[in-house]
């Protein structure tokens, strides 16, 4: 499954980081690459350097692991610390797979946070290579998108101005796909169900059963 979920940011929160980035010290984003996505990532990473950059990737995920939608469709066991690129007229990152262990986690979603105005760069999609054909995407600042880390993906050359985003790693509690998905539905339905008539029976025996699935399917 892939999600988009809009404004995971706070407007505070983006403003903070974007005055914080206009001059910050970028690195060759090659270094973190294993070594097949090595030949083909092309692009920046923030240097971790400071005390204000350490307290700004900790206010990013806290954004992101607190968000409800995050919460349900991810069923997060552990998120690595994002990570910062830039990428600027040129850069890119080809075809690849990310790596299926990183730094002790397994990598069960990637997500990608979007940092920049999109109309402040050209070029630098997000683009997903199914079977079935290729979707591509470039969100608004702050906004997010959650993606099955086993897809194969790139981004787009950069043609002109600056492409700025947060990745990172999810592990999840339920390691197949398939069964997050069916836990998010259930989950998503018994919400619409409350919204629209409270605390039903129906909603209590579709809360029972999204209880019980996890029950069944989380490693914890
Ligand atoms: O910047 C992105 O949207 C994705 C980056 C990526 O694929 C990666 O870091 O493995
Ligand atoms: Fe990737």
């Amino acid at each position: 499954m892939i999600l988009c979920i809009a404004q995971v940011l706070p407007a505070d929160l983006l403003a903070d980081l974007t005055r914080y980035l206009a001059d910050a010290k970028f690195v060759d984003g090659n270094r973190t690459a294993g070594w097949h996505a090595r030949l083909v990532k092309a692009n920046e990473q923030l240097s971790p350097s400071d005390a204000l950059h350490a307290d700004l990737i900790r206010r990013i995920n806290a954004a992101i692991e607190e968000h409800p939608l995050f919460q349900i469709a991810a069923r997060p066991k552990a998120v690595r610390p994002v990570m910062i690129s830039r990428y600027t007229a040129g850069m890119r990152y080809g075809t690849h797979v990310d790596d299926a262990v990183m730094g002790g986690i397994r990598t069960d979603i990637s997500f990608t946070l979007f940092l920049a105005d999109p109309s402040s760069y050209e070029g630098g999609e997000l683009v997903m290579e199914g079977t079935g054909g290729e979707q591509s995407y470039k969100l608004d600042a702050g906004s997010m998108i959650l993606y099955p880390s086993g897809a194969l993906h790139r981004v787009e050359p950069v043609t002109a101005g600056a492409r700025l985003a947060a990745v990172g790693w999810a592990q999840s509690m339920v390691r197949d796909a398939g069964k997050r998905e069916i836990l998010f539905d259930l989950d998503t339905a018994r919400r619409s169900l409350f919204q629209r008539e409270g605390k039903t029976a129906e909603f209590d025996l579709i809360s029972k059963s999204t209880a019980n699935l996890m029950r069944l399917w989380a490693e914890t």
